[in-house]
């Protein structure tokens, strides 16, 4: 038995969830960290829910003596009406995937741009921000975007196959950065943008093993662009694998998913992670099929 103070009790609320590999990651670091820390998922596909039972979840996490929930797909945004604060960050960008629990308030985190922003930072260390081509302008893209955006980036070229979710980004964005110039773009752009970026970031789900393939041509990365992938199944996707090819610097996708646990498990326990130990455990898990 403990209570509430003497151990952790951790949920992961999403549609499809169970296979995630963030409870492991989550585990596995407490036990090397000497925490007694229980990581669930908690699958509305398997619970029969809704992404609008969220709030009713959450508090039944409360009452259940839950201290935190990872939040992701469906319900990133749709959590934040429930929540009594919500750090600057998260508020700006409009989703929540870390909610802490503590004196019965619910107060939301965004780990998944900090995530990627220190996994840049350390990742490719020293590399030029200035311009950044981005694919993809969804919900890992919109976190991707935002920490590129207050990691100094003046000019970020957005491109996605929807060119409505397209424009509502990078106004979106444009309004948060007055400082920076947000552009929206279509695929006929790839070519000029790159041919002066200092970045190329690709956040849709082209390369996972349910969608393989290559999200543009690798002939149109110059040597001294960086890469950064949101893809970690598997960790080295095409684009990896082709743009190191072409002398390119890259971030596989696991740095992000490693970065976010990172954060989160910070912010839940209180005690500093161990990062490499980490994306140690999950090279591991990923590699091991999980
Ligand atoms: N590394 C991480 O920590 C992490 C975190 C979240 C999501 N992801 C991965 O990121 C990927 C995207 O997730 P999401 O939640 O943003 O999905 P999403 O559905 O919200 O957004 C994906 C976007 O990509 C666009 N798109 C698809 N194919 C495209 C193409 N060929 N060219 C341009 N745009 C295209 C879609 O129109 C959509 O707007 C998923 O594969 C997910 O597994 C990784
Ligand atoms: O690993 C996952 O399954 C996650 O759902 C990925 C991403 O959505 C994070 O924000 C969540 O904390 C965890």
């Amino acid at each position: 038995m403990s209570t509430i103070t003497e151990s952790l009790l951790v949920g992961l609320i999403g549609d499809g969830i169970t296979a995630s590999l963030t409870p492991p990651m989550h585990e596995r670091e407490a036990a090397a960290c000497g925490l007694h820390y229980l990581y669930r998922p908690v699958d509305l596909a398997v619970n029969g829910r809704s992404a609008a039972d969220v709030g009713d979840l959450l508090r039944y996490g409360r009452d259940l003596g839950f201290n935190a929930f990872n939040i992701t797909h469906p319900c990133k945004q749709l959590v934040l009406e429930h929540l009594d604060e919500v750090s600057e960050d998260a508020a700006r960008l409009g989703a929540v995937n870390t909610v802490l629990i503590q004196d019965g308030r619910f107060i939301g985190h965004n780990t998944d741009y900090s995530g990627f922003a220190t996994a840049l930072a350390q990742g490719l260390p020293d590399a030029a921000l200035d311009a950044v081509v981005q694919l993809g302008a969804g919900g890992a893209g919109a976190a991707v975007a935002y920490a590129l955006l207050k990691a100094g980036t003046r000019e970020l070229t957005l491109i996605d196959l929807d060119p409505e979710r397209t424009r509502e980004r990078a106004a979106a964005l444009a309004a948060l950065f007055p400082d920076a110039v947000v552009r929206p773009g279509s695929r006929e752009d790839l070519a000029p943008a790159l041919s002066s970026a200092d970045g190329f970031v690709q956040a849709t789900p082209v390369g996972m093993h349910s969608h393989p393939g290559l999200p543009l041509d690798p002939e149109l990365l110059r040597p001294e662009t960086w890469v950064a992938d949101v893809i970690y199944r598997p960790v080295r996707t095409q684009l990896v694998d082709a743009a190191e090819a072409r002398g390119c610097r890259v971030l596989d996708g696991g740095h992000m998913a490693v970065g976010q646990a990172v954060d989160a498990f910070r912010l839940i326990s209180g005690v500093e992670p161990d990062a490499a130990r980490m994306r140690a455990h999950f090279l591991e898990l990923v590699n091991s099929g999980r």
